[in-house]
């Protein structure tokens, strides 16, 4: 990463002041350029939000909003930030279930957060039941919210942490999930600055507790699932664990070629094996 130098602040700033208010944090005059355009389009107060980009605070909390898809997700602190990544591998999935033969299947998505992939995949699918459940009531909160600001109706929004509720899990088509996954000593190793500061640590941290609830609780009440991962040895643990008579698994590499996705059906399901054909490579 070039550094940025005093004289370059003040090049920039000379075109537009503002620019050099963005410039530390954008990194370069192109994206500072990018970032004012975005703030100005979006008739936000235009000092105040190149203020609070300069101390690192998120595009999208300062805007208050991500594209997702089709959808326009709402943003606000405490709740993470829908990742490409994650509206990536949610737009296929939908894409695939869209043109299968089940009609109206029965979804739950597992840490929800803002309800980016719920929303997503219940607009793809009107008939499908969608229930979010996250464990932190601002992200409880913002679901709410967001399914009024996409006029989306009919998901079921619940309160739980997953980990530790002993409630019987939700039958289903399919489970997805985008869990925390970022183990403690890479957060603080790799992590960007802005991230740490302003992004819900719930959110991120994590060991391979969330895998794990998969192969003990979710699967035996599922069809197939869709699990979003940050490293590959995190898919390994979870093909392990599960019965290989029983269920196929896969693993989907985002646009960037990193494995990003786990996921798995029952082997004997004809419905599902055409679905997922190709969404991935099958490593059992
Ligand atoms: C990586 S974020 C994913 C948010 C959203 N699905 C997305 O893709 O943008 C993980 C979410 O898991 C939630 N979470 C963390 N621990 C949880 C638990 N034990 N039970 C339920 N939700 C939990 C956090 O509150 C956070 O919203």
């Amino acid at each position: 990463m070039p550094r940025i130098s005093p004289a370059m602040i003040r090049k920039v700033a000379s075109y537009d002041p503002l620019l050099g208010l963005l410039l530390p944090v954008c990194r370069t005059a192109e994206a500072a350029r990018q970032e004012l355009h975005w703030i100005r389009n979006e008739g936000a107060s235009v000092q105040r939000a190149c203020a609070l980009r300069a101390r690192s605070v998120p595009l999208q909390y300062v805007l208050g909003s991500q594209p997702f898809g089709e959808l326009e997700i709402l943003c606000k602190r405490n709740v993470l930030i829908p990742r490409w990544e994650t509206e990536e591998w949610a737009s296929e999935l939908a894409a695939r279930w869209q043109t299968s033969r089940v009609t109206a299947p029965t979804v739950v998505d597992l840490c929800t957060g803002t309800g980016c992939v719920a929303l997503l995949l219940k607009r793809a699918l009107p008939r499908a039941q969608v229930t979010a459940i996250d464990c932190s009531p601002f992200a409880i909160a913002l679901v709410t919210k967001n399914l009024h600001h996409n006029d989306i109706r009919d998901v079921t929004v619940l309160q739980r942490d997953i980990l530790r509720d002993d409630r019987p899990a939700i039958a289903a088509d399919l489970v997805v999930c985008n869990p925390p996954y970022i183990p403690r000593d890479a957060f603080v190793r790799d992590v960007t600055t802005s991230v740490k500061m302003y992004e819900p640590r719930l959110a991120l941290v994590a060991d391979k507790e969330f895998y794990t609830n998969l192969c003990d609780v979710w699967l035996r009440h599922t069809r197939s699932f869709v699990y979003e991962i940050g490293d590959i040895s995190q898919a390994h643990f979870v093909a392990d664990r599960i019965s290989a008579t029983t269920w196929s698994v896969g693993i989907r590499r985002d646009s960037n070629g990193k494995p990003r996705v786990v996921y798995g059906f029952k082997t004997d399901d004809v419905q599902l094996n055409k679905l997922y054909d190709g969404f991935g490579y099958l490593v059992r």
